[in-house]
């Protein structure tokens, strides 16, 4: 479990992150969502400890990240895996070396024990036998499941996701949803995913935080977001034509 206190950040005068509390479950997908520039990022960002925040904490089970020092803070970033927007590959390197970089950095393992783990994690993401292909070879889906690959090659107990769908269609983007689904659930992770897709909020969402303005404004489940009398909420997810008419039905 997850939980963050009263997190606060501003980027000079640029006050993003006005004192934001929640618990994200273990073996839950927990989404973030909210309109661009509401903090999302910056949020998850406070949580993995690439930004600093301002004030507040952020506790993985119970072990608070933000009171450790750098050399503290690598037990629990063993325990992370990642994946950020636009996969984040490193491009010179194949399918392969890019799953085994966390090992490689975080393991004393042989090589023929990290080319085993990033087998077992290809065939987990439907890759099998796509080790030498290189990023530029793969479409947009395929470098989405690569950075899943890599994210998972370290038995996370946390996995952070930003923006799993940007760039796909429709389609490829539930498959991806649903892969983060099952291996949440497989593996029991506490998952935190910033996304604006409707698909994957009606689709996986557990634990919705919706935040506006910096402030978190909402926090359900996708079963209650779709009743909720909360006007910014609604204004968020029933923003279309489409989406209003469906709501007609639910
Ligand atoms: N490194 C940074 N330096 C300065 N300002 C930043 C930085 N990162 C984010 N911001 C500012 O923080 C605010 C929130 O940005 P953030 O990326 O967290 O929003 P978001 O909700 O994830 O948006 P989107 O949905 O568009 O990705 C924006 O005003 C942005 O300009």
């Amino acid at each position: 479990m997850i939980e963050i206190k009263d997190i606060h950040k501003s980027f000079g005068e640029n006050y993003v992150l006005k004192g934001i509390s929640g618990l994200f479950q273990d073996g839950r997908n927990n989404l973030i969502i909210g309109g661009s520039g509401s903090g999302k990022t910056t949020l998850l960002k406070c949580m993995v400890g690439l930004h600093e925040p301002d004030d507040g904490s952020v506790l993985y089970d119970g072990r608070d990240f933000t009171r450790l020092s750098n050399q503290e803070r690598i037990e629990i970033r063993k325990e992370i895996g990642m994946l950020f927007q636009n996969s984040a590959l490193f491009d010179s390197m194949t399918v392969e070396d890019n799953i085994m970089f966390p090992l490689n950095m975080f393991t004393t393992q042989s090589r023929e024990e990290k080319l085993e783990r990033a087998n077992f994690c290809l065939s987990r993401v439907n890759l099998e036998g796509k080790n030498k292909l290189f990023p530029s070879e793969l479409s947009g889906g395929m470098k989405k499941r690569v950075g899943i690959a890599r994210a998972i090659s370290m038995q996370p107990k946390y996995l952070f996701v930003d923006e799993p769908n940007s760039g796909l269609d429709p389609l490829t983007s539930i498959v991806i949803d649903e892969l983060i689904n099952e291996l949440t659930d497989e593996y029991n992770m506490t998952t935190v995913v910033v996304t604006h897709d409707m698909n994957s909020v009606m689709g996986i969402g557990e634990n919705i935080l919706f935040l506006a303005d910096g402030r978190k404004e909402w926090e359900g489940s996708n079963k209650e977001i779709a009743h909720t009398n909360n006007p910014k909420v609604n204004d968020f997810v029933f923003a279309s034509k489409f989406a209003q008419a469906a709501r007609e039905k639910l």
